[in-house]
């Protein structure tokens, strides 16, 4: 079974998929050379609104994304631009619509060196854009480190030269670029680090493709943001109890962990949040926030049994241990939408098949990097990738946290997150997003789309606080974000 997205309107699709893309548009009659010149056109109006007025190096590589630059030569000379156009290769070789768009260019082609580049004042990369096979070498690597040396402005055709579309990997090097302008639908080399990093502003640009396009590829990979999920609805027949309650299990000497999540939980709609603690530190949590229940956590099975208690969190300032993995596995036994982050996944380092067997899609895991390695142990590939990969494994929900987080479903769909900024990096800021996801948990969300919204919330107001953000602002910036009515889909 594939899993819908809501409203998929935000598709990434892979370097593959692209190509399908342009061969279902060239069968349904569009003319390549016509997506060509589109693409062209497209780099030429980023160029005049980016670059500074002056001479433009435009670097055209062996293939395609040459053509495109081809055709942006062009235009920016028709509308009296000075450019310098540069070959890695000889005319010659140009095959298809690169040689047409070559033939249509009537000015100077020269060889390309780093010599290209004098007297120029920005650049546009057409070296390579899908079709980089290896790390760049010789002249174009040369022409990429002297562009670095002089910190030219870039616009890059389709991708920065180096970085791989489908992983965001830079092969050897590639310019850091000012703006990137990618065609119909962006790839995950935009979305990933450092492949994001180095495109700069992205332009997707619609060239002609026919959406209809999509029925036939069936993309299962999009950006995440509120297109993609809806957050509940308040009823205004709704008590408390239809709302949720959340239990979070805290620990007895990281007591500010399972905090942190409970007021998440609460300012993200759920009716109720009960924090279970070990006997021990029952007194730290009753001194918190008075709207929290607190209730001793041993025995756990007691706590379980009241099924209103419908959302579970385990795992924030958990403890690492048999006692953690063993309440973890009662849990699960449930069968109720379960978050397992931080101690709960360090607990099964070593013995993952142990917790693996226990695991569906009513349960988000929220790794970072190193959480991830003690479960997962090291896997090649993309974050992507990697995340994919762990969900099938898993059979879970796999969110796997850093700049670029990605939820990946087990049944495949993903969402990679790109606009969360940098100053979530903050101690105690995944304990506030494992409450919010368990907050929108016990309102009944469905795990996968819970996630990316609660991903979302996080970076939103993140994003809305700014700079100087702690983790107990995080969930002091939500309600701003749940008062804004009106949003747009394709932001
Ligand atoms: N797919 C589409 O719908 C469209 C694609 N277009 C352009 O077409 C591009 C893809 O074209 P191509 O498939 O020709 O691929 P590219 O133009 O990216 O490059 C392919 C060529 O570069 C060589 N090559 C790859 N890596 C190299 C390296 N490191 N050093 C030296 N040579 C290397 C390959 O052997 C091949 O000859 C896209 O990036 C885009 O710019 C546009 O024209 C518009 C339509
Ligand atoms: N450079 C970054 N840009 C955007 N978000 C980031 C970045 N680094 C970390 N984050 C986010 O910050 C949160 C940190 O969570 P985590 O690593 O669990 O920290 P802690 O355990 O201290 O709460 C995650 O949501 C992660 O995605
Ligand atoms: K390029």
């Amino acid at each position: 079974m594939r899993i819908t997205l809501l409203r998929m309107n935000q598709e990434i699709l892979s370097v593959e998929q692209m190509y399908r893309a342009d061969a279902l548009a060239l069968a349904a009659g569009i003319a390549g050379a016509r997506l060509m010149e589109a693409a062209g056109w497209a780099v030429a109006r980023a160029a005049r609104r980016l670059l500074p007025k002056g001479r433009i190096a435009i670097l055209c590589g062996p293939g395609n994304n040459g053509g495109d630059g081809f055709v942006a030569a062009r235009l920016l000379a028709r509308d009296g631009w000075s450019v310098r156009v540069a070959l890695l290769g000889a005319v010659e070789r140009l095959k298809g619509d690169a040689a047409i768009m070559a033939g249509r260019w009537t000015g100077r082609v020269e060889p390309l060196t780093p010599d290209a580049l004098h007297g120029c004042v920005g650049v546009i990369d057409a070296l390579f854009g899908a079709g980089l096979a290896r790390p760049l070498e010789g002249a174009a690597k040369a022409v990429v480190e002297e562009i670095g040396r002089l910190r030219l402005p870039v616009i890059a055709v389709d991708v920065p030269s180096g970085v791989h579309g489908d992983s965001g990997a830079v092969l050897g090097l590639a310019p850091d670029c000012l703006a990137t302008v990618t065609f119909f639908r962006p790839k995950p080399g935009h979305c990933l680090l450092p492949g994001r990093l180095k495109c700069g502003e992205l332009v997707v640009a619609d060239i002609g493709i026919p959406a209809a396009v999509l029925d036939e590829i069936a993309p299962d990979l999009c950006r995440n943001g509120p297109g993609v999920w809806a957050l509940p609805e308040i009823k205004a027949e709704g008590h408390k109890y239809s709302r949720g309650h959340v239990l979070i299990l805290g620990g007895a000497e990281m007591t500010g962990a399972a905090r942190l999540a409970a007021r998440a939980a609460r300012r993200v709609g759920a009716g109720l949040v009960s924090i279970a603690a070990p006997p021990e530190a029952l007194g730290v949590y009753r001194a918190g926030d008075p709207g929290v229940l607190v209730a001793s956590s041993e025995p756990f099975a007691d706590l379980l049994e009241d099924g209103r208690r419908n959302a579970l969190l385990l795992g924030p300032g958990g403890g690492v241990g048999e006692a953690l993995a063993g309440k973890v596995l009662a849990a699960l036994g449930t069968g109720r939408p379960c978050v397992l982050d931080a101690d709960a996944l360090s607990s099964f380092e070593g013995r993952s098949a142990d917790l693996f067997r226990h695991l569906s899609d009513r349960v988000v895991l929220t790794p970072h990097d190193g959480e991830f390695r003690r479960l997962f142990g090291e896997m090649p590939g993309s974050r992507l990738e990697r995340a994919r990969h762990a969900a099938r494994l898993s059979g879970a929900i796999v969110l796997l946290k850093g700049a670029d987080t990605v939820v990946a479903h087990p049944k495949g769909g993903a969402t990679i997150t790109t606009d969360a900024p940098p100053w979530l990096a903050t101690a105690g800021s995944g304990d506030v997003l494992a409450g919010l996801l368990a907050g929108l948990l016990a309102q009944g969300m469905e795990p996968f789309e819970a996630a990316c919204a609660a991903v979302w919330l996080h970076g939103r107001a993140a994003a809305e606080f700014g700079p100087g953000l702690i983790a107990e602002d995080l969930s002091e910036a939500i309600p701003a974000i749940l008062a804004e009515r009106r949003w747009d889909p394709h932001d």
